[in-house]
């Protein structure tokens, strides 16, 4: 069966730095995927291109088959790719409700239900009422993931989700992301290794723009390159 969503060769450079260097990549549908790698490996540049926020210089992504390379990230949103990003993106004068709502909004459908059934997904019920800029940093992270299952996506892309979450609250995030699946297919950027190995069906780990290893976490654990490059490393705890 094709994966739900590909990079095919997918290239985005930045002046001379090879940001991201010729990507092949398959998500495929139910799993929960993460993506790791150093520092500057290019992994949030990479979900960048696959959300649309910036184009490919070269390659292509498809969605369901359909070649989307070209489409704006509005577009992709419509298609059913959802994303938050390390730069929080909610407004942080407007209520909890209300960034809710607006996600609920975009998409259509009972508003206040909509809301609800979004914040009581992410553990935020009874924040409501809040101003969404007073919410702790982690409780800020878990208000957009409500705002990106508000649109029912097909495809959910997080980008470092756990940072700022206390442990308890990982927890609570991982048995979030594991009621997900298989509805939503979620590619997660992560640099907690513990949260990886607990949570991933499959692992991509990027280096210098480039994909070093893709597979189970104990295949990816077990290989030696990645060790070398990552794992093995201080850079493991991020
Ligand atoms: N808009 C940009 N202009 C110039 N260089 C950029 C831009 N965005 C990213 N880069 C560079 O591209 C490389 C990859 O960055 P990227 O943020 O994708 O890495 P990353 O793997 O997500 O890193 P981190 O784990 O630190 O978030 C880095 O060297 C970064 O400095």
């Amino acid at each position: 069966m094709a994966a739900l969503m590909e990079a095919r060769g997918v290239v985005r450079h930045f002046g001379g730095l090879k940001a991201v260097d010729g990507v092949d990549f398959a998500l495929e549908q139910g799993e929960i995927h993460a993506l790791i790698g150093p520092n500057g490996a290019g992994k949030t540049t990479f979900v960048s291109l696959l959300s649309g926020r910036l184009p490919v210089q070269a390659g292509q992504i498809t969605l369901a088959g359909r070649d989307i390379t070209a489409l704006p990230a509005h577009a992709r949103v419509r298609a059913g790719i959802a994303y938050t990003f390390q730069i929080t993106s909610i407004y942080p004068r407007l209520s909890v409700f209300e960034n809710v709502a607006l996600a609920v909004q975009s998409r259509g459908g009972d508003i206040a239900q909509g809301v609800a059934s979004a914040l009581a997904r992410v553990n935020l019920t009874g924040f409501e009422a809040q101003e969404a800029g007073t919410l702790s940093y982690g409780h800020q992270r878990l208000l957009e993931v409500a705002m990106g299952l508000a649109l029912h996506p097909r495809v959910l892309i997080l980008d470092e989700p756990t940072q700022g979450l206390a442990a308890g609250e990982i927890e609570g995030f991982k048995a979030l992301v594991r009621g997900l699946v298989p509805e939503t297919t979620v590619l997660l950027i992560e640099h907690n290794m513990d949260v990886v190995m607990d949570l991933a069906h499959r692992i991509t780990v990027l280096n210098f723009g480039q994909v070093l290893a893709v597979g189970t976490p104990s295949e990816v654990r077990a290989d030696r390159s990645v060790q070398e490059a990552y794992l093995g490393g201080d850079h493991a705890a991020g």
